[in-house]
């Protein structure tokens, strides 16, 4: 099975290594990945209508339907929170052209764990977003067993969205780290190559697991996760992660229902790395409100 992307650019960023075609973006940084030029809207955060999660089976809808009979007030109030969220975290990401390797726009979200107001945030759009697509309720124990992250990124906040949902937490590790009987699944990525790792009596037989991670680039590190899971014994129910970056179309290497908070990547503006057009003075401080709305994908 794979899952389908809502994207906003269908085509790799110039510079991105898997894009061989030549620049037509105007950019005095030829070396770096130039992105769709910081004019051209992201419509998953623009478009007039915040897009709302749908639970499984049924289509998306907006605000709009949601005020029509598809959603109780209440439904529509959260979707129209996690709307806000999601912008108030991608205004938290720092970007850094041409690391670790020539080509990568880098997507740095330490920003986020550094105010705690974003991290609050993030938490609490986590909850939201796998309380709408898992049907469980914020606050309640869902039925969710397992909450797999992956190193690094993915023990960021995955600890902390298992204890908030009532699940337990199993990091992958990259290999050597784990002791005792482990799986072991090797994998590319968007920028080489690793091998991941879990202790083999980690996951019961038949526990409903959810992977985690940052960023969905090519797939690869998500993919060999959920080998990993199934190896394990564990029933997938699914992916969540904070970003995907769509035009590497790595959900389509996931056969389990991928869910991501932000969707696409959009060069913010051609300033110093780590400095970014809302903070062009002070890399280290985020924004940290914008309203509006940014992107949830069904598979
Ligand atoms: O979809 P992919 O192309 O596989 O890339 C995504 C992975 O890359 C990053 O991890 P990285 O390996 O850089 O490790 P880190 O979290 O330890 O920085 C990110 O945190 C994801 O796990
Ligand atoms: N472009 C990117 N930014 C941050 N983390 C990544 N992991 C894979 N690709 C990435």
């Amino acid at each position: 099975m794979s899952a389908q992307s809502v994207s906003f650019d269908q085509h790799p960023p110039h510079g991105h290594p898997s894009n061989t075609e030549p620049s037509t973006q105007k950019s005095d940084k030829p070396s770096t990945a130039s992105h769709p030029p910081a004019s051209k809207p992201d419509p998953t955060e623009t478009a007039p209508h915040p897009k709302l999660h749908a639970p499984h089976g049924k289509t998306g809808g907006n605000i709009e339907d949601a005020a029509q009979g598809g959603l109780t007030p209440a439904a529509a109030a959260s979707a129209s929170e996690q709307s806000s969220l999601k912008m108030t975290l991608r205004n938290g990401l720092r970007q850094f052209p041409d690391f670790p390797s020539p080509g990568i726009l880098f997507e740095d979200i330490m920003p986020i764990f550094a105010s705690h107001a974003l991290h609050t945030s993030l938490i609490r759009a986590l909850e939201l977003q796998i309380a709408d697509v898992f049907n469980t309720s914020t606050g309640e124990k869902s039925d969710i067993d397992v909450i797999v992250g992956l190193e690094s990124r993915g023990f960021l906040f995955g600890p902390t969205l298992a204890l908030r949902l009532g699940a337990g937490f199993v990091p992958v590790r990259k290999k050597g780290k784990l002791p005792g009987d482990c799986a072991t699944e090797t994998f590319k990525k968007e920028y080489g190559e690793d091998v991941f790792q879990m202790q083999s009596d980690a996951i019961q037989k038949g526990q409903k697991v959810v992977v985690v991670d940052d960023i969905i680039a090519t797939g690869g590190s998500a993919a060999a996760a959920g080998n990993l899971v199934r190896k394990l014994g564990g029933n997938l129910v699914g992916y969540v992660f904070m970003m995907e970056l769509d035009f590497l179309k790595g959900r389509d290497k996931l056969d389990a229902p991928v869910h991501t908070l932000l969707s696409g990547q959009e060069e913010k503006l051609d300033l110093p790395p780590g400095q970014t057009k809302e903070n062009p003075q002070d890399p280290a401080k985020p924004v940290t409100d914008a309203g509006g709305a940014a992107a949830d994908e069904k598979p």
